[in-house]
């Protein structure tokens, strides 16, 4: 996650039209964009675990951590600030 957090930082630096990462972070619904992918993702991952389905929840898991970076950085928060958040829970 923290090697595609850098991809990200880059697009958003240097937006390119290829990118699925750039039109995330340059649509014009703004952040309710990512939340929107947020949301789909997450139905989709509850359909797969709900169905067993153990590739679609590798998959469907992958597409929301995906879409949970974008919609940090859209925040204005850095993946690091969660990892710092979770490390300070550990007992
Ligand atoms: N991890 C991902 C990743 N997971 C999912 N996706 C994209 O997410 C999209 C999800 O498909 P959907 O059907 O939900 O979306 P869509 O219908 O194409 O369009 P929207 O509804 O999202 O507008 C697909 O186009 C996937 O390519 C990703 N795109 C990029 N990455 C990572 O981001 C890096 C940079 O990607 P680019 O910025 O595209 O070069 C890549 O090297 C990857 O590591």
């Amino acid at each position: 996650m923290d090697e595609i957090w850098a991809v990200i930082e880059e697009r958003a630096a240097h937006p390119s039209e290829e990118s699925y990462t750039s039109k995330i972070l340059t649509h014009s619904k703004g952040i309710d964009k990512s939340l929107e992918k947020i949301g789909e993702e997450c139905t989709e991952f509850i359909i797969a675990v709900k169905n067993g389905d153990k590739n679609r929840i590798s998959e469907e898991g992958a597409d929301l951590l995906f879409h949970f970076m974008l919609a940090l950085k859209r925040s204005g928060v850095t993946l690091q600030s969660v990892w710092d958040e979770l490390q300070s829970r550990r007992h």
